[in-house]
């Protein structure tokens, strides 16, 4: 029996990689400091697995910035926009397809799955050539043998590699999906040649990757499937072709006839596969048994996964691998600094190395009998005991609250209709009225300030003070440039999702349980492990502070349940739709206090909205349901005549449209600058019938457009959305932006509003 795991975190226990990554970017460390950081991260990665008892060296699952991108250059996929040539990518051509240089704009960014993970987006077009250049994972195959550790070397699959890549110049009218799928002839010899470099190093396993078995693929791209695996069998490597975040369980019948050796499933997310599995998949081969969670920090409960394995222990006897669910790099490194967390609620958890050490005890206990590990077993079932019985965990307050919600607290009191007469009296905003998304730049000296009251260097009413200095700053710059309904900037905020876990019971919060978000920027995701409430009103004291400084309207500004739910590490022991409505009446009765504080316009960011959208399309009507309602349910607790504003960003609106109108908020600001509106397609024509702010520019560039841009762009929109419900504002926040360009461009922005308003009669 063999332990492995399917990937290991990059980012390093204390951030290391980021902050090498940002010396190198800012040119504060010699050119050979960046790849020192990270062969030593690779090789402290390979220890932890080797002192887990791990069979295997996972390698290739390292990047300095994507492994998509990795893999599109190591088959020599280099965007052409940016006149590089295949195999002569240095660091700084490197990072220029990852970060955008002077002429060109970075690769594409979007979200792998249904995770917080943002990957590169590989450019190919219909006559891409592909060449083989690997020498980056041929090394990384050497530095591990050369410690005398065993690789198995990671690759993305084929299939996973096209799907997820865009594709240029593809004729109009024709499908994009096949013509990925038809470069599978001109791909493929790029895998065997690969394969049989490994082979040629004696490298025995290669996991390769595909994760979008599952997914619901088009039936093309399923009959490619066996053509695949039939043309890449290797003469002595052996193939673990490894799934993860759903079922493919349909694809069972054509796997047991490739000449794969092993299969990994995500056991976690998808425990009925084993059935299947059981029934359909060969014995002589392996089956790795994804059975620690690999997108959660809870500790497993042993006992339970041990019940699991018993039977496919039985039938795979020595075949049987166990591994993580999926890479870890979606949880964080390392459990044992957390020393601040409540310790209770520690040793509920398992982050990256304990979930390694988890896989040893298994294996032991398997091969060895339970009695064997009887201390390391005990440890997990009392943990599970009083997981279960905290009473952080059981609120009964909470539950009974949430049972007694009636469909009328998911209703506002009037219709949108009604309700703008009423805010339109109340609010009396120009036309094309402008506002931005919420926060304003994080200057060094907020950041600064926010750590060193965390440490307890500064004292609150210092640390307060300082703070409503940001807002007044901020309150002093949005009436200078003529904004129409103001924000108080989110000055006090680390991030929008942490800051809130921190204030609501239910939640902890680690000091560097950081999970890589894209390139060196992190999240430290809070641990939603108990019911949740809001003991105390969470913004109202620095929102009225806002308010008190400005004639104008002050926004108020939350983050929605389903984003808090997303963006959260959140309990296996609740489903996430009681969590979700948890989160909505804690949130309801922040937007109710809010209003009775004065506030009249209220936003409730929900950018992971999309993204919680489960990966089967089957489950869908399902999660948008109950999504819309707690959205609902944390918004409607106000009168008609108080506005409720949401925002999202990162994402394809446009399948999801009937969801997104069912939210009835007044107003939904979306990002659309990149897109040049071409999102705004499906919301025309009345499909969304309440107030929508298009982003006019994108907030992700340090670029200022003029305003003739951004009026053209609000033209364009005016196309599809009536002159009465259109809105005028950036794609999302400024906090990861400079004060000097956003005075430029929200200048700009403004003018373009007032120019708009000119051209109405
Ligand atoms: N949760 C979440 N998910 C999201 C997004 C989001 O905003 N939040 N946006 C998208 C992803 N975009 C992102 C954009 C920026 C960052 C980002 O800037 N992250 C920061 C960390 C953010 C943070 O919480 N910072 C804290 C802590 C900063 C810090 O590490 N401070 C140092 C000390 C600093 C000092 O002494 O000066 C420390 O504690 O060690 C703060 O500002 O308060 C980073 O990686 O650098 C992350 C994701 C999608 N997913
Ligand atoms: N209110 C938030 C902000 O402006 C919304 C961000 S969406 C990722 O930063
Ligand atoms: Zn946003």
């Amino acid at each position: 029996m063999k332990t492995h795991t399917l990937g290991f975190p990059r980012i390093g226990a204390q951030r290391e990689l980021k902050f090498a990554l940002e010396r190198h970017w800012r040119g504060e460390s010699q050119p050979e400091v960046l790849p020192q950081m990270a062969q030593e991260l690779r090789t402290r990665h390979w220890l932890l697995q080797r002192h887990a008892g791990l069979d295997f060296a996972t390698t290739g699952d390292f990047s300095l910035y994507d492994t998509m991108l990795d893999h599109a250059l190591m088959f020599g996929a280099v965007p052409q926009r940016f006149g590089f040539t295949p195999g002569r990518i240095g660091l700084a051509e490197y990072f220029a397809l990852a970060r955008g240089n002077a002429a060109q704009g970075a690769m594409e960014m979007t979200k792998w799955f249904d995770t917080n993970y943002h990957f590169l987006v590989p450019e190919l077009s219909p006559d891409q050539d592909f060449s083989l250049h690997a020498q980056g994972l041929l090394d990384a195959v050497r530095e591990v043998e050369n410690r005398s550790f065993t690789p198995k070397a990671v690759l993305i699959g084929p299939l996973t590699f096209l799907w997820l890549s865009k594709i240029h110049g593809v004729p109009e009218g024709s499908d994009e999906a096949e013509a990925k799928l038809a470069l599978l002839p001109r791909l493929l010899p790029i895998y065997q040649q690969l394969l049989a470099a490994l082979e040629a190093r004696a490298v025995a396993w290669v996991q390769i990757d595909e994760p979008v078995l599952a997914l619901d693929l088009p039936p093309a791209w399923v009959d490619a499937l066996p053509h695949v695996y039939r043309t890449l069998a290797p003469a002595h490597l052996r193939i673990l072709l490894a799934t993860y975040f759903e079922s493919i369980e349909a694809h069972l019948p054509t796997l047991a006839t490739l000449p794969i050796h092993g299969l990994h499933l995500d056991l976690v997310r998808a425990p009925h596969q084993a059935a299947a599995a059981l029934r359909l998949w060969p014995r002589d081969k392996v089956l790795s048994a994804g059975v620690i969670d690999g997108r959660n920090i809870w500790r497993a409960d042993l006992r339970a996964v041990l019940v699991q394995l018993k039977p496919l222990h039985a039938r795979w006897g020595q075949r049987l691998w166990l591994a993580p669910s999926c890479s870890l790099l979606h949880c964080p490194v390392d459990l044992a600094p957390e020393t601040r967390l409540d310790p209770q609620v520690r040793r509920w958890l398992a982050f990256s190395v304990q979930k390694l050490a988890e896989l040893g005890t298994l294996k032991r206990a398997l091969q060895d009998g339970e009695a064997a590990e009887e201390t390391a077993l005990a440890e997990s079932d009392a943990a599970q005991r009083s997981r279960r019985s905290s009473p952080q965990v059981q609120q009964p307050a909470v539950r009974a609250r949430v049972s007694a919600l009636q469909a009328a607290d998911a209703e506002r009191q009037h219709a949108y209709a009604e309700r703008r007469v009423q805010q339109r009296a109340r609010l009396k905003l120009p036309a094309f009225p402008t506002t931005t998304i919420g926060s304003f730049p994080q200057t060094n000296e907020i950041r600064v300030a926010r750590a060193r009251f965390k440490r307890g260097e500064l004292r609150e009413a210092l640390y307060r003070e300082q703070m409503q200095e940001a807002i007044g700053q901020a309150v002093r710059e949005q009436e200078a440039l003529g904004l129409d309904v103001l924000v108080h900037g989110e000055a006090e905020r680390n991030d929008m999702v942490e800051y809130f876990g921190e204030q609501l019971s239910g939640y902890a919060f680690t000091d560097n349980g950081w999970v890589q978000s894209y390139g060196s920027r992190c999240v430290k995701p809070p641990v939603l492990f108990g019911d949740v409430a809001r003991p105390v009103p969470m913004t109202v004291e620095w929102t009225r502070y806002a308010q008190g400084l400005t004639k104008r309207w002050m926004k108020g500004m939350l983050t929605g349940p389903v984003t808090m739910l997303q963006w959260s590490f959140v309990r296996d022991d609740l489903p996430r739709e009681q969590v979700a409505l948890q989160l909505a009446l804690a949130l309801r009765d922040e937007v109710n206090d809010l209003e009775a504080a004065g506030i009249a316009v209220i936003q409730i960011d929900e950018p992971a909205f999309r993204e919680g959208l489960p990966l089967r399309r089957a489950d869908w009507a399902t999660y948008l349901e109950w999504a819309a309602r707690a959205f609902r349910i944390s918004a409607s607790g106000v009168r008609d005549d108080t506005q409720i504003h949401t925002h999202m960003c990162y994402s394809e609106f446009n399948d999801i449209l009937p969801s997104i109108a069912a939210m009835d908020a007044d107003v939904i600001t979306i990002e659309t600058s990149r897109s040049q509106m071409e999102l705004l397609r499906g919301f025309g024509d009345f499909a969304y019938p309440n107030e929508i702010g298009p982003g006019v520019y994108d907030i992700h560039s340090p670029r200022v457009p003029d305003a003739n841009e951004m009026l053209a762009l609000l033209r364009k929109a005016r196309e599809v959305i009536p002159d009465d419900r259109l809105w005028v504002n950036p794609d999302c926040g400024l906090k990861t932006r400079g004060w000097e360009e956003t005075r430029g461009a929200l200048r700009h922005m403004v003018e373009a509003a007032r120019a708009l308003r000119t051209e109405l009669t």
